[in-house]
């Protein structure tokens, strides 16, 4: 019988980057139309995925030439907001469907997200997932008191003690709770302890003041993907999500991830990786071939150029006429900020030692930040045989995380219509939901 994948759909962007109105999105509603994320979440749960996520920042970008005027005119990952009131408002209209937020750890306090976290859990019914980012953002930095991005090790740092408080702070309450209507006793107090946490960057004495939630502690997630990312998220992910790169990058990080597991003492096949997957399916494939076009013409190139530059924390406006990628990103880790997904795959196509000059750099810009050249696009056939391989060759653990559609709800009735039926026919995914919590409905794989 074949491993079940799991299936995450990716809203961060429907709204953003030019997506608003392409055809097959909605017309006379904007964003943070509280009934599109209604209807997002219905669609979802017809198709039995996993879970419905979404990655955040807290800025608007203005790392490119210093400004936002450029993130702003063109809608460059612009405008968001905290997406946990519309996680509530999709709870409301769904039973099974699960959730994942991100809050990033450079800039938040443990405490108020244990709390937060705890509180989404229960009017959720135990559906949540926590993505917890370090962010290379400088544009969010500023608006949490820095002038400068924390030092990459140190961001690392800074989240495994975050999670470790929230942790201890979920723990400090698990079966506290008595309600006991004859006696009015309401909790055990032997069971509700401070954590009497000190550390490098946070002091909580805890504990929660909260009921312990359906899940006890939300499912955790974890992005970054360098070898200090993967130490950090191998002491704690429940499931790792992974960047989106070609397949032998992706078996390269599933063994550096397994040997990072291995040595934080966890066994590895426990521990799956939701792949980001931009991916266009309609009921033809030369549909969705022509649908994926639309991709390059839904910003300018200066809009590719703010969202690289707010994504990396560096500005490629400043970028000189010609350059290797090894300077490139030699310079861009100088600056603190993070050689981004771009520059190593431009570096893994072309070799570190390429030159490229400043124009071939951001005409790449925009494939890539559009996701054009990443977009898998074809008949549900197709499409399938690709998530398939990937699957096998990743260790069948895990999924996906499909995202960055060209039009919403198009894309996500598309993919509900066409090719969750086709993974059902093959035994890659479910008919239906069987568990009630999150994490059981994660675990369901096996049939
Ligand atoms: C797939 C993926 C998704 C991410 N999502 C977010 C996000 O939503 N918000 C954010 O601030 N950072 C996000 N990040 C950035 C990471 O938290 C991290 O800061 C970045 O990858 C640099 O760390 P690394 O060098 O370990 O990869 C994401 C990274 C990856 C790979």
């Amino acid at each position: 019988m074949p491993k079940r994948m799991n299936l995450g759909f990716d809203v961060s962007y429907i709204a953003m980057d030019g997506r608003w109105r392409t055809p097959g999105s909605w017309v006379g509603r904007t964003f943070p139309d509280v009934e599109m994320y209604e209807e997002i979440a219905r669609i979802a749960e017809r198709g039995c995925f996993d879970l419905i996520f979404s990655g955040d920042g807290t800025g608007i970008p203005s790392t490119w030439e210093g400004s936002t005027d450029t993130a702003v005119e063109w809608g460059i990952t612009w405008p968001r907001q905290d997406l946990n009131p519309l996680m509530v408002a999709m709870s409301r209209v769904t039973r099974h469907v699960g959730f994942g937020i991100t809050y990033a750890s450079t800039f938040m306090h443990p405490y108020y997200v244990a709390r937060l976290m705890n509180s989404l859990d229960h009017i959720t019914g135990g559906r949540m997932a926590l993505n917890v980012v370090t962010s290379t953002r400088l544009a969010d930095a500023a608006n949490f008191g820095f002038d400068a991005l924390m030092e990459h090790g140190a961001r690392y740092d800074r989240m495994e003690e975050f999670i470790e408080v929230c942790q201890r702070l979920w723990d400090s309450v698990q079966g506290a709770m008595v309600w006991d209507r004859a006696t009015g006793q309401v909790g055990d107090p032997a069971k509700v302890r401070p954590i009497d946490h000190e550390g490098r960057f946070f002091k909580v004495k805890g504990p929660l003041n909260t009921p312990p939630s359906p899940q006890g502690r939300p499912i955790l997630v974890q992005a970054g993907g360098s070898p200090r990312g993967l130490k950090a998220a191998a002491q704690f992910v429940d499931v790792a999500f992974g960047e989106n790169m070609s397949l032998d990058l992706q078996v390269r990080q599933r063994a550096s991830l397994d040997q990072a597991l291995l040595a934080a003492g966890r066994d590895p096949a426990g521990v799956g990786i939701l792949w980001q997957k931009p991916l266009i399916v309609a009921e033809t494939g030369e549909e969705a071939r022509r649908r994926r076009e639309a991709l390059l013409t839904m910003i300018p190139r200066e809009g590719a150029g703010a969202y690289l530059s707010h994504n990396s924390g560096y500005d490629f406006a400043r970028l000189p006429p010609r350059f290797t990628l090894q300077a490139l990103n030699e310079e861009i880790a100088a600056s603190h900020a993070t050689p981004v997904g771009i520059v190593h795959q431009l570096a893994h196509r072309f070799g570190a030692s390429t030159e490229m000059t400043r124009e071939e750099f951001l005409d790449y810009g925009l494939r890539y930040a559009t996701h054009y050249e990443t977009t898998e696009a074809g008949s549900a056939k197709e499409m399938a045989d690709h998530l398939e391989e990937a699957f096998e060759a990743t260790g069948s653990r895990g999924g996906f995380m499909i995202g960055h559609p060209v039009a919403m709800p198009r894309d996500l009735v598309d993919l509900v219509d066409f090719l969750i039926p086709e993974l059902q026919r093959r035994g890659r995914f479910r008919h239906r939901y069987t568990g009630a919590t999150l994490r059981e409905t994660l675990a369901d794989t096996l049939d």
